[in-house]
């Protein structure tokens, strides 16, 4: 059994004051004790100038979206999905998806991060060969990670209202005449993969993603809802991330989208609603009522203009709530200390009272202990504690974040860029170490995907330009959801979301 002692480290989270020795053995935090209560064992890492985080949970990302960042600026969610999920998606080979794959889990590494929950398109055309190579990035790169397929059953430019008023008929034939893959046939591998992969039992696990409730049909939801209670997995869905989103659910279920779900007997624990910026107080008792998650992914949704999840309204009401990335077709970086650091800055624009600001331990919390709850890991994931998986981060301490060091957590939420991490191990292996990942070659892999780029621009051009002709009725459905009445009525500010 492989043993490791990180010897006199600082620890982060779980503050203990002193200077700690943590002892791991095989996967798991075997014990911890004073510097030099007991001798350490196997190989010893010195962590006397590094400070010892539990590694960050992303819980919001979207691999697929790689090969396009840096391509969009200036438009709302439903716009810049039209691009990043084309009806007709660039054909890649399963090493470029590899590829695409480990750009995620690089970032990711870099930022902080142990375990990426990650929501594949492998629409329309379902290709295993596709799946198989995502999962073995991650198996390569050696960071915890659990990966979903996007399920859903309702082609997503048929998920908001006015489609049938603003498309030209020959458009939505056009739209309509591309066939995806089966719904039961994706959920036959949804149910292969539930069977093999549960995410408390392999590093590398899965995770039931339908992809929003106006994207799927109710039996479709619910089939959902069985596959992930009869396997006990994890369940993430996109609620309520934009206002057109929060009319669109008045509009098809005369309720909110959340209202909705828990009529399906949908919202249970172990489910993340992804986003939930747009909601009400009834929409937040539901929702605490329930066991669900919130997931909040502050940069994209600030990159969209989509608005601010209300988080101090979530946690006064007793919801756990996780933190996120998002696409970096949609928001350049994967960045998770991003993803905290921003939580933590603009959630006090929420409101004039300092008292309600969400505070930088919060943040961290959200993205550490919060995050291993949404997934049921919590007994797993998330704290530096022992019989917790060896899941750590080391940051050093002489560098500018940290010099002066007054108040760790507050120093790596504010001033921690990522260019201070000097260690990441997942499972008790190391799997970043002095500047470099140790199990792939980061180098290669970088260059790889630049020249897959310069092969696939061309045609990512071609499939853009393709779609451009379904800018405009997007452009009238998305002002005719906002002058909608319920716009005003029930989401009226564009920050407070009613509340
Ligand atoms: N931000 C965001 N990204 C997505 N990727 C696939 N669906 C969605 C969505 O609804 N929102």
């Amino acid at each position: 059994m492989d043993s490791i002692t990180l010897t006199a480290a600082t620890l982060a989270g779980n503050e203990r004051g002193r200077a700690t020795d943590i002892f791991i053995e095989a996967d798991r935090i075997a014990d911890l004790q004073p510097t030099g209560a007991r001798p350490p064992q196997g190989t010893v890492i010195d962590a006397s100038r590094l400070l010892v985080t539990p590694g960050f949970i992303d819980g919001h990302h979207h691999s697929h979206e790689n090969y396009l960042k840096g391509r969009f600026e200036g438009q709302p969610l439903e716009l810049v999905m039209n691009f990043v999920r084309p009806l007709k998606p660039v054909p890649l080979t399963a090493r470029q998806v590899y590829v695409r794959t480990l750009i995620s889990a690089i970032q990711a590494i870099r930022s902080g991060a142990t375990t990426l929950v990650d929501d594949m398109n492998v629409s329309p055309m379902l290709d295993r060969s596709h799946v198989d190579a995502a999962f073995q990035a991650y198996e390569d790169c050696g960071i915890r990670a659990l990966l979903g397929f996007t399920l859903f059953d309702r082609p997503f430019f048929r998920a908001m209202p006015f489609v049938e008023e603003e498309f030209p008929a020959e458009l939505l034939a056009q739209l309509d005449a591309v066939r995806p893959t089966p719904a039961g046939d994706v959920l036959a591998l949804a149910r292969e993969m539930a069977r093999s992969r549960h995410p408390s039992e392999h590093r590398v696990g899965y995770i039931v993603a339908p992809s929003a409730p106006q994207r799927c049909t109710d039996d479709f939801l619910k089939a959902t809802r069985s596959l992930a209670d009869e396997f006990d997995l994890p369940v993430m869905i996109h609620v309520q991330e934009t206002r057109l989103q929060a009319v669109t659910g008045q509009i098809m279920y005369g309720s909110s989208m959340f209202a909705h779900l828990d009529r399906l007997g949908f919202l249970k624990e172990k489910t993340a609603l992804i986003h939930a910026v747009w909601l009400t107080p009834a929409d937040i008792s539901i929702i605490a009522a329930s066991g669900a998650s919130v997931q909040h992914n502050p940069t994209v949704n600030m990159k969209l203009g989509s608005g601010l999840m209300p988080m101090r309204e979530m946690l006064d009401a007793g919801i756990n709530v996780s933190l996120g990335t998002d696409g970096c077709g949609l928001v350049e970086t994967a960045d998770m200390l991003r993803a905290v650091s921003n939580t933590a800055y603009v959630q006090k624009l929420r409101g004039n009272d300092p008292d309600r600001w969400i505070t930088a331990p919060e943040a961290f919390h959200a993205a550490t202990r919060g995050g291993a709850r949404a997934l049921g890991l919590e007994k797993q994931i998330g704290e530096i504690k022992v019989g917790m998986k060896a899941d750590l981060c080391g940051y050093s301490l002489d560098q500018i974040a940290f010099v002066p060091l007054n108040d760790p957590v507050r120093q790596l939420v504010y001033a921690e860029t990522g260019s201070g991490l000097r260690l990441s191990i997942v499972d008790g292996t190391v799997i970043f170490r002095d500047g470099k990942l140790t199990l792939i070659d980061e180098a290669a892999i970088l260059r790889e995907a630049q020249e897959i780029h310069a092969e696939l621009e061309p045609i990512i051009a071609a499939v853009e330009e393709s779609v451009a002709p379904l800018l405009a009725p997007y452009r009238r459905i998305h002002a005719r959801c906002l002058c909608h009445p319920i716009a005003s009525d029930t989401y009226p500010a564009r920050f407070e979301c009613g509340l």
